[in-house]
C-alpha cells in the first residue's frame, strides 16, 4: 500500500508498506495507534481517503471485501452461538450455508486442518476459546484467500497456548502458501511468530524490520519504552 491516507476525525493515518507473498509480518504498537485500522483498509472495511492499496499486484480500489484477496479473523464474535462449528465454518464458503456436492468436505478438511476434526457438531459455547478461534481460522481457511488478516485473535489466550496458535498458523502459512498480517498486543507473539515487525503509532508504520534486528535494536525510544512497557 502506498501512502493511504485516513481520518477518524482529528486523527489522521498514513501508510506505506510492501509485504512479500508467503511472509508473515507482526503489526504491534500501543492502543490506539492505528494498527486496526490498517488492517481494515487492507480488507476494504474502510476506505482510504488517498492512496493506493495493491493486493498481488491488483488495485483494490471500490473493490468490496468479499471480492478481496483477503480473509479476516477478529477478536471475538468470529462465530455465531447457535450454530454448530461445522455451519460456522461452512458460512465461509456461502454465507447462507447452501452447500453444494464437495463444500462438506471441504468443511471437515478445515476443520482437521487446525485440530477439531470430529468437534464440528458441538456449538461455540460447548468448546474452549482456543478452540472457538481454531474454528473461527477454519471458517478463514475455507475461503482459500491468499492473505490472512488476523486482529488480536489470540489476545484472551494465555501465552502458550497462543504460541500455538502461531504455530498453527504458521503452519497453515507453509502448507498454503499463504502472507499473515497479525496485529498484536503483546511483542513475544511478534517474536514468535513472524518474519518482520512493523511498530504502528499515532497513524504511522514508524519502523519494519527483520524480527531479530527489530528486537535487538529497538532504534526509537518510544519502541524501547513500547517494549519495556508491554514486556515488563
Ligand atoms: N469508528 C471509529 N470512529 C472514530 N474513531 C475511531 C473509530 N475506530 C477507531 N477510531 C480511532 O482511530 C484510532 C485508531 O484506532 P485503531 O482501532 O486502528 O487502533 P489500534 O492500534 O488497533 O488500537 P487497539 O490496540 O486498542 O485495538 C484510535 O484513536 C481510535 O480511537
Amino acid at each position: 500500500m502506498t501512502a493511504v491516507t485516513f481520518r477518524y476525525e482529528a486523527m489522521l493515518m498514513r501508510f506505506d508498506l510492501a509485504v512479500e507473498a508467503g511472509e508473515s509480518l507482526a503489526i504491534i504498537g500501543p492502543s490506539g495507534a492505528g494498527k486496526s485500522t490498517l488492517l481494515n483498509l487492507v480488507a476494504g472495511f474502510e476506505t482510504p481517503l488517498a492512496g493506493s492499496i495493491k493486493l498481488a499486484g491488483l488495485d483494490m480500489a471500490g473493490l468490496p471485501p468479499a471480492e478481496r484477496p483477503v480473509t479476516m479473523v477478529f477478536q471475538e464474535h468470529n462465530l455465531f452461538a447457535h450454530l454448530p462449528l461445522f455451519d460456522n465454518v461452512a458460512l465461509g464458503i456461502d454465507p447462507g450455508l447452501r452447500l453444494k456436492p464437495g463444500d462438506s468436505a471441504r468443511v471437515e478438511a478445515a476443520l482437521a486442518e487446525v485440530g477439531l476434526t470430529g468437534l464440528g457438531h458441538r456449538k461455540p459455547e460447548q468448546v474452549s476459546g482456543g478452540e472457538r478461534q481454531r474454528a473461527a481460522l477454519a471458517r478463514a481457511l475455507v475461503r482459500n484467500r491468499p492473505l490472512l488478516l488476523l486482529d488480536e485473535p489470540f489476545a484472551a489466550l494465555g501465552p502458550k497456548l497462543r504460541r500455538e496458535m502461531l504455530d498453527l498458523v504458521n503452519a497453515l502459512r507453509r502448507g498454503r502458501g499463504l502472507t499473515v498480517l497479525f496485529v498484536s498486543h503483546q511483542p513475544e507473539d511478534a517474536r514468535h511468530g513472524a518474519d518482520r515487525v512493523a511498530f504502528v503509532q499515532d497513524g504511522q508504520i514508524r519502523r519494519i524490520a527483520a524480527t531479530a534486528d527489530f528486537f535487538a535494536e529497538p532504534r526509537l525510544p518510544e519502541i524501547a519504552a513500547y517494549l519495556g512497557e508491554a514486556e515488563g
